[in-house]
């Protein structure tokens, strides 16, 4: 972002190439994780976490090489608040550590058993070492949505005493919905000055609903992956969030949506995750309309049924004939390969493209609508004298079987 662009309200802070890396199966190359980055940064994303230290040398060295693009986004390093992951950090130029800690009593004792005690006396020690390291520091509660919010407020004020900047809220195991979420973060905003990311799960389908939420209770920052991609279900949604807080909000996160579908497609090939048809903002189908009462319309002013304007990704809607279209768009296919159909055709050829789209379980291509028109005419033609002998003059549909 150049120095001119005002600050967002909402800052993005994606994590792709960390949580959603995280997602079983997947594992970037370093050439996939730099690329990433780079087009992460391209569409404006002002903060990225880019992977684990503790992971070991080869991870260390791709987050460097991603320091040493010098994008314009803000870097991030997850640790686990732990000495061996901030020394693993130290070398790697990233501005911020996230020093993630389990913050739950099921996590703290069934996990690392130990108690709250220890947990703050690690948030002490740990944060100020980290800031005398030089890094600024968001404080990772692990499980937050599970932890008792009396000790989630009071671990807020001990890592603030100890130099933190950010406390990130974690919904781990996914469990929240949007109203508690509310509830949880508007308490924290009214407790602590700290800036309050969201990390949110999908496991419910409710991730980007969550984020938002937390967005409305006072969170500054919201942490995303492309396409939702991320550990069991994944995460909230890039593209979800920043077309969810422009449209739904009122909210300019300052990402160039224009962007996202190259971004989409790039962590779909990189991470082997299709991307759903159906997946909203970037799945192929989601600006594809079929029932004939929506095209005819969409045709007539396309406000009529669009709620997002593809244009905002560079896309556009798209009509396709099916079993559902009505006559106006079997019109429209037919001129566009330059017939005019006569009234009493419609209703037939939209019964016959009834019966190949079931079959075929495809739309009908050019040759296949020409093949039914070419068919009608032929029969047409025949039934005429028929016709004209049974009843003594021209029918206006010369097929009424097959029109009924
Ligand atoms: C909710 C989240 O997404 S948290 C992020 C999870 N991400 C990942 O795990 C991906 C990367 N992880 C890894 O590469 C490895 O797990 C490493 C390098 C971090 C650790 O590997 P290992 O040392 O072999 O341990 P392993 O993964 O089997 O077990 C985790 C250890 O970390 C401990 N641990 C987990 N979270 C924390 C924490 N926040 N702070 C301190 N210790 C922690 C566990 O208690 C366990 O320690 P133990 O050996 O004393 O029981
Ligand atoms: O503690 C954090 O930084 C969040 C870790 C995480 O990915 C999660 O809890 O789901």
């Amino acid at each position: 972002m150049n120095q001119q662009t005002p600050k967002p309200a909402v800052i993005i802070d994606d994590t792709t190439l960390r949580d959603g890396e995280q997602s079983a199966g997947v594992a970037f190359t370093a050439e996939e994780k730099l690329a990433i980055a780079r087009q992460l940064a391209a569409v404006g994303v002002p903060e990225l976490e880019i992977g684990i230290p503790a992971m070991g040398a080869e991870e260390r060295e791709v987050m460097q090489a991603i320091a040493g693009l010098h994008l314009p986004s803000r870097l991030l390093a997850w640790c686990r608040l732990f000495d061996a992951d901030l020394d693993a950090v130290c070398g790697i130029d990233v501005h911020m550590v996230d020093l993630s800690i389990p913050v739950s009593d099921q996590q703290i004792r069934h996990k690392l058993g130990r108690d709250r005690g220890w947990v703050e006396s690690q948030i002490t020690r740990l944060v100020r070492a980290a800031r005398e390291l030089g890094y600024e520091v968001c404080l990772g509660c692990e499980d937050a949505s599970r932890a008792d919010m009396d000790f989630l407020c009071h671990l807020a004020d001990v890592a603030a005493a100890a130099g933190a900047r950010r406390l990130r809220f974690a919904d781990t195991v996914g469990i929240l919905e949007p109203f508690t979420v509310l509830e949880r973060i508007q308490r924290l905003r009214a407790h602590s000055d700290l800036e309050l990311e969201m990390h949110a799960h999908d496991d419910f389908g409710l991730a980007t609903a969550n984020t938002l939420a937390a967005v409305r209770g006072g969170a500054t920052h919201i942490n995303t992956t492309v396409n939702g991609l991320g550990e069991r279900a994944g995460n909230a949604a890039l593209e979800e969030c920043v077309l969810g807080l422009k449209h739904l909000c009122g909210i300019d996160t300052g990402i160039n949506s224009r962007g996202v579908p190259e971004l989409s497609a790039l962590v779909e090939r990189a991470s082997g995750r299709a991307v759903g048809w159906q997946k909203s903002i970037v799945g192929e189908g989601v600006f594809t309309h079929e029932a004939g009462i929506h095209v005819d319309g969409l045709m007539k002013d396309r406000r009529n049924y669009q709620g997002l304007d593809p244009d905002e990704l560079g896309r556009q809607h798209r009509l396709v004939l099916g079993k559902h279209s009505g006559k106006h768009m079997l019109e429209r296919s037919y001129q566009e390969l330059g017939i005019e159909l006569q009234g009493w055709q419609a209703p037939v050829l939209l019964q016959q493209v009834r019966q190949l789209v079931t079959h075929q379980k495809r739309s009908p291509s050019g040759a296949e609508l020409l093949a039914l028109y070419q068919n009608l005419q032929a029969l047409a033609l025949d039934a005429v004298p028929l016709n004209l002998d049974r009843q003594g003059e021209g029918s206006p549909c010369p097929l009424q079987s097959l029109a009924s």
